[in-house]
């Protein structure tokens, strides 16, 4: 069997062209989303996916601002910036890139970020809010994982989830989600006893671990659907500067036992931005008033 691939990148492209379309309109009506993003240190892969939100939020006509602060940032100084960002009216979005350098206390930051204004879903006013089934901020990844499940698989009741990873960012909205549209979800992680069988109960399986390529083909029911959320680059090879991407999932082995599977890259990792510029839009049309289609 061979496992019918999963397009985030085009299906991506495609929510991106609608948000332009929408974005459109408002700005029309005198509103231009805006989105503040704020990256901490000069770890390479941080400034790639901060220059990658810039550029797509730009082409979807909303506005962009990062904020590049030195990794000796003072703690003080960095929550000064999320209160002036909080306060400023043209900013509906506010993302502080994760990690941050060792010193900052990440907590904190997110919990002095305006809940309205949170589009990465991680104050807890957001999080008990899709907790409790309250119509709120939804983290980025895990709302583009359900819309390629939703597109894959139509109506997910009754479907075994087992989600792989228990991060507030990712695992535990994730499970949330699943939970919300019915599935019977297990949140499994490193000290989850049989990981393999537990997996191999999955009609849908969600991989976030952070571990490359651990899940293998005899983790994976017959016919189910894989999301690989794993972003992982590996140890370039000799004489390449840049080491290969791959995902938590061996991809390889696992699409010859899955249903449908997403790859990396041109998965989640796409359906991500597009799901963080949505959020903004939805920050933004709430500040004002103005309800969505
Ligand atoms: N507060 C916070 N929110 C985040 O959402 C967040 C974060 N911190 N810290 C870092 C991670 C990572 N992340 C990615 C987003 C898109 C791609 C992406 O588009 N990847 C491309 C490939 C990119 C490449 O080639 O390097 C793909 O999978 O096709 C990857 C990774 C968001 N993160």
């Amino acid at each position: 069997m061979t496992a019918t691939l999963i397009d985030g990148k085009a299906f991506a492209a495609a929510l991106r062209a609608r948000l332009a379309e929408e974005v459109a309109g408002l700005a029309g009506r005198g509103l231009v989303p805006g989105l503040s993003v704020v990256l901490v240190g000069e770890d390479p892969a941080s400034q790639v996916y901060v220059r990658s939100k810039e550029r797509m939020a730009a082409e979807a006509g909303m506005v962009s601002i990062a904020h590049r602060l030195p990794a000796e940032t003072a703690q003080d100084d960095l929550l000064a910036l999320i209160r002036t960002l909080n306060a400023e009216p043209t900013v509906h979005g506010i993302l502080v890139q994760l990690p941050l350098p060792a010193g900052l206390d990440a907590q904190a930051v997110v919990l002095a970020i305006d809940p309205a204004k949170d589009v990465d879903g991680l104050h807890p006013i957001n999080a008990g809010n899709l907790a409790s089934g309250v119509p709120a901020l939804v983290p980025c990844t895990p709302s583009g994982c359900m819309m390629m499940l939703r597109d894959r698989l139509g109506d997910l009741s009754g479907a075994n989830a087992v989600v792989v990873g228990r991060s507030n960012l990712m695992g535990k909205p994730m499970a949330q989600l699943l939970l919300a549209a019915n599935c019977t979800v297990t949140v499994a992680h490193s000290r989850t006893r049989d990981l393999p069988a537990v997996c191999r109960s999955a009609d849908i399986l969600v991989a976030a671990v952070g571990r490359p390529r651990m899940i293998g083909a005899d983790w994976i029911k017959p016919g189910a659907t894989v999301i690989d959320v794993g972003i992982n680059r590996l140890p370039p090879e000799p004489g390449a500067d840049k080491g290969k991407l791959v995902g938590d999932v061996d991809f390889e082995a696992a699409k010859e036992v899955a249903g449908a599977i997403t790859p990396v890259p041109g998965g989640v990792g796409p359906m991500t931005i597009a799901c963080l510029l949505d959020n903004t839009v939805e920050a933004a049309c709430r500040a004002n008033g103005i309800s969505r289609g």
